[in-house]
């Protein structure tokens, strides 16, 4: 494993709270920082049964199978583990014994979530007036108590409502897995077990929190997030007698949910395809995105629309290596967009999707070089 900060370290940046600095001269090619797995992650419904769920292999990705034609992984949970026909699939007989048993409390809340959605869809509930009150503007008092009300929501209620959205199933997903895994760790001192993974869930609560500012871009989102909380507690209310009641209890109250929601938005990865096409900079677009994930000690990289590393998925690591050489002091920065468009429309991406107006070199020397040429324009008019 590669310890981190052996390269670089954690500094505050003039324009964008913390980023990542060269403690040395790297040159191209450089691997800086292997993240061995997400802390929390969700693999799309449509891909579960392309997409192992112990490596992430994706059917398509692997030569093998594209030599036989094989277009989904065909091994299931053994019956030993308690999940058989839980919606896991596997690329091979060692991921699904290393998924063993740790994945089958996340296989059973996940057959859970299927069904109370399933029931939902069979009531063709309309959404529940109530919970549509949502604050005009951003108010932390009014969206406390909205937190707090929520945790004694009742399944009749659930039941009534609309049914989730997809991408709202998937947010659900990918809650319970990391509230399994905040839960693991604290029943289990040995866990996470090294080389496995760096991160905990006090690291998590390090990562930069988003709550206030996505909420005041989309006050609507608070309704989202707090139907998404009930109708997951009360998936895990009904599984409970299947999963260990101390895990059960970690869904009761809403502040974990909370604490991972407030950084959803900013630092979570796309899970893409990972063929050689993808290896390329900036091909992200052509490539499937399979589900996402939070790499809790790879969301330190600030952005640039010129980045001086490249994020490469390795089924479920994800590294981190110098696209060019770097000098000592030089801030290491990542893509979080695809930089082949203009500065103006980056800006827009950047702005509605991630909440942040870019500081980075070539987009301050592309707005400057812009409005320079406009300045001339004026002066040639008059
Ligand atoms: C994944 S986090 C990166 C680490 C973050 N700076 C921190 O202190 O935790 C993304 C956030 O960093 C800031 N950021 C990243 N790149 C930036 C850039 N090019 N310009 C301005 N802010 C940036 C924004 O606040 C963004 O929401």
């Amino acid at each position: 494993m590669i310890p981190p900060m052996d390269d670089y370290e954690q500094k505050a940046t003039p324009y964008g709270g913390r980023g990542l600095f060269a403690t040395k001269g790297l040159s191209s090619g450089t691997l800086i920082l292997t993240c061995n797995e997400p802390y929390a992650w969700v693999i799309y419904k449509k891909f579960r049964k392309e997409v192992c769920a112990e490596c992430f292999l994706y059917v398509r990705d692997d030569v093998a199978a594209r030599e036989s034609r094989r277009l989904a992984w065909k091994i299931r949970p053994s019956s030993s583990s308690g999940a058989i026909g839980e919606g896991v699939w596997f690329c091979s007989d060692k991921c699904r014994d290393d998924w063993g048993t740790t994945g089958s409390e996340a296989a059973t809340i996940q057959r859970s979530i299927d069904r109370l959605h399933s029931s939902m869809l069979g009531k063709q509930g309309k959404r529940n007036q109530a919970s549509e009150a949502i604050p005009a503007t951003y108010n932390e008092l009014d969206i406390n108590a909205r937190w707090k009300s929520a945790e004694s929501s009742l399944m009749k209620d659930v039941l009534r409502s609309q049914a989730l959205s997809e991408s709202e199933l998937e947010t659900a997903r990918f809650l319970s897995s990391a509230i399994i895994r905040c839960w693991r760790e604290e029943v289990d001192a040995h866990y996470p077990q090294s080389p496995k993974s760096l991160s905990k869930w006090e690291n998590l609560l390090t990562l930069q929190n988003n709550e206030a500012v996505h909420l005041r871009a989309h006050p609507d989102t608070l309704d989202t997030w707090i139907r998404v909380y009930t109708f997951l507690r009360c998936a895990v209310q009904a599984a409970s007698s299947a999963i260990p009641s101390t895990l059960a209890n970690y869904f009761d109250g809403s502040e974990r949910i909370r604490d991972v929601l407030a950084r959803d938005p900013g630092n979570v990865f796309g899970i893409w395809e990972e063929g050689e096409a993808m290896l390329d900079q900036n091909r992200d677009d052509e490539s499937e995105m399979l589900g996402f994930a939070m790499y809790i000690d790879g969301s330190y990289f600030n952005h640039s629309c010129d980045p001086n590393v490249r994020k490469i998925r390795r089924g479920r690591a994800m590294e981190f290596r110098t696209v060019r050489e770097i000098v000592v002091g030089e801030e290491l920065n990542i893509n979080y967009i695809d930089t082949k468009a203009d500065w103006k429309s980056r800006r827009k991406e950047l702005v509605s999707g991630w909440y942040f107006d870019c500081r980075c070199r070539r987009c301050i020397d592309e707005q400057a070089s812009d409005i320079t040429i406009d300045d001339g324009r004026e002066e040639l008019s008059l």
